[in-house]
């Protein structure tokens, strides 16, 4: 039916390049965290006591430890979204950060279509054709960046938060979970952008697999504390299965 031309073709949608765009150069120190505690407010616990670190564009990590631990609240620091409830976190002002998060394709507005909502969020491009382009980078065709967004699946919708995301040029990326939606070819493209991405990255993911393949350190979020581990993500896991075994055993 389909090579008779009498159904219409149904076009993969795997084949994407994942691009961030060429940052340029920011000397160092780009974000310095400075003695930063934090907490929501006077009646919650406190997440983060006296955390002591900076970051440039050389920055390839991955923040790891158990839910709740505060990773995401630690990107948001970072990101400017929350401030510290004391102490200083310290942004060299030509620094452009970028948040990708779960939220954001589930915000987009879903009357729009991705060129509308792209047209509208960078009024600087100005030719529809340019834009198009730009968006299709993520892997969306003609048909797709046209209809309104709702009708997208939510991998789709991921896609045009990417393409917001990397069309403002950021410095530093912090992707917290980027792979929810992703099928593993596309989470391979991801991996390859971030690799070949000249900024700094800080990745909150429960992809080990993704974590090994762009993360150069692991820092370990847990009791306030934010500690780098001395290994790879393999051996951090392997930490996790026997310290669960252990809990385990003494409980029997
Ligand atoms: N807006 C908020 N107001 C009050 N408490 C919050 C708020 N957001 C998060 N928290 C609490 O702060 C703590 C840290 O949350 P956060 O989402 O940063 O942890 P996480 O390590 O990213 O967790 P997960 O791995 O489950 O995503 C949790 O106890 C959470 O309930």
């Amino acid at each position: 039916m389909v090579d008779a031309g009498l159904t219409e073709r149904v076009t993969s949608d795997k084949t994407l390049m994942f691009y961030f765009y060429e940052c340029g150069k920011v000397p160092p120190p780009v974000i310095m965290v400075q003695n930063v505690d934090f907490r929501y407010s006077e009646d919650k616990p406190f997440i983060y006591k006296d955390l002591d670190f900076g970051f440039d564009l050389d920055t390839r990590l991955a923040l790891v430890g158990p839910n709740g631990a505060g990773k995401s609240t630690l990107l948001k620091l970072i990101a400017g979204e929350l401030h510290p409830t004391t102490g200083l976190i310290r942004t060299n002002p030509h620094v452009k950060i970028g948040r990708y998060h779960q939220h954001l394709a589930e915000n987009l507005d879903m009357d729009l279509s991705a060129l509308e909502f792209m047209m509208k969020e960078f009024p600087e491009v100005k030719e529809r054709d340019e834009m198009r382009k730009i968006i299709g980078r993520y892997g969306l065709s003609g048909q797709q960046q046209m209809c309104p967004i709702r009708n997208l699946s939510d991998g789709q919708r991921c896609r045009v938060a990417f393409s917001w995301l990397s069309w403002q040029t950021p410095h530093i990326l912090l992707l917290d979970e980027p792979t929810n939606h992703l099928d593993i070819e596309t989470i391979d493209s991801l991996a390859n952008a971030i690799n070949l991405f000249d900024g700094g990255m800080i990745l909150v993911s429960h992809d080990f697999r993704l974590i090994s393949q762009v993360a150069q350190e692991i820092w370990v979020c847990e009791n306030q504390k934010v500690t780098k581990w001395e290994g790879d993500i393999f051996s951090y896991k392997e930490a996790l299965v026997k310290r669960v075994n252990k809990e385990l055993a003494s409980k029997a």
